[in-house]
């Protein structure tokens, strides 16, 4: 998969050389480019943003940069190697929730061109005009506002990049996980068996895997009814036998 970042702090992305996406980036699994916005400025300041028409607080990114920036990384004429127009991904607070289900569609493509907005965001224009030759996501990751982009690029990232073959060691850690199959995973343990007077659960020792396997399920219920209600409500129904239904 090949990935472009662009952003007015590309040094924010140096973390991404350590741990499995470094991996994924030195098996070439994940081809990542991070471009600095500037790089398409042309005045000495190498302005990046100015005041907002309508009036209010802040500053708003300016669309040239933006434009001249997605001409570079998503030019309309094939490249050599054929590639297909990216696939163009925006954090913002007023995009639609980043989910598992989106990591996963986000996994399959084989590019992915990300923006980073700083300030009260990037001209809207420039969202439309590459809406008109890629497709556009405007993606935000919670009810909450940060500084820019980089940060919620490094988390899809991150979750996208651990369903790429290969990335992750034994793949069967990736449909035991939360959100893998509507709840919130059970609790886990692992040695010693009593830790500061506090015991694993007797069933996970028992070595009967059918039974460990209702208590997992049992407890992911229970810990969903009890933490994400909203989780419960989006579960099929035709999935929940009546023993499952937590009480
Ligand atoms: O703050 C976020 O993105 C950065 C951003 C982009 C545009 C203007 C302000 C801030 C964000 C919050 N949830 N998900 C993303």
């Amino acid at each position: 998969m090949r990935v472009d970042v662009v952003s007015i702090f590309p040094e924010y992305f140096a973390p991404l050389d350590l741990s499995l996406i470094g991996k994924a980036r030195a098996n070439g699994t994940l081809r990542l480019a991070v471009h600095d916005l500037r790089t398409w400025t042309h005045d000495v300041h190498r302005t990046v943003d100015d005041t907002p028409y309508g009036g209010g607080p802040g500053m708003v990114m300016r669309p040239e940069p933006w434009g001249e920036a997605l001409d570079a990384l998503a030019p309309d004429e094939l490249s050599p190697d054929g590639h297909t127009l990216p696939r163009l991904l925006v954090p913002s607070p007023a995009g639609v929730p980043f989910t598992q289900a989106m990591a996963h569609e986000l996994a399959a493509e084989s590019h992915l061109l990300f923006a980073c907005g700083r300030y009260e965001g990037i001209d809207q224009r420039v969202l439309d005009h590459a809406a008109q030759r890629m497709r556009v996501t405007e993606v935000s990751l919670g009810d909450y506002v940060l500084f820019g982009g980089e940060v919620a690029v490094l988390v899809i990232l991150e979750a996208v990049t651990r369903l790429l073959p290969g990335v992750l060691g034994n793949a069967g850690s990736l449909d035991e996980e939360s959100h893998a199959h509507g709840l919130l995973e059970a609790p886990m343990y692992t040695k010693p068996a009593t830790w500061r007077g506090l015991e694993v659960p007797e069933v996970l020792r028992s070595g009967d895997h059918g039974r460990i396997a209702r208590w997992r399920r049992d407890e992911a219920l229970t810990r969903t009814a009890d933490r994400r209600p909203d989780m419960i409500a989006a579960l099929p129904q035709e999935g929940l036998d009546k023993r499952d239904v937590a009480t």
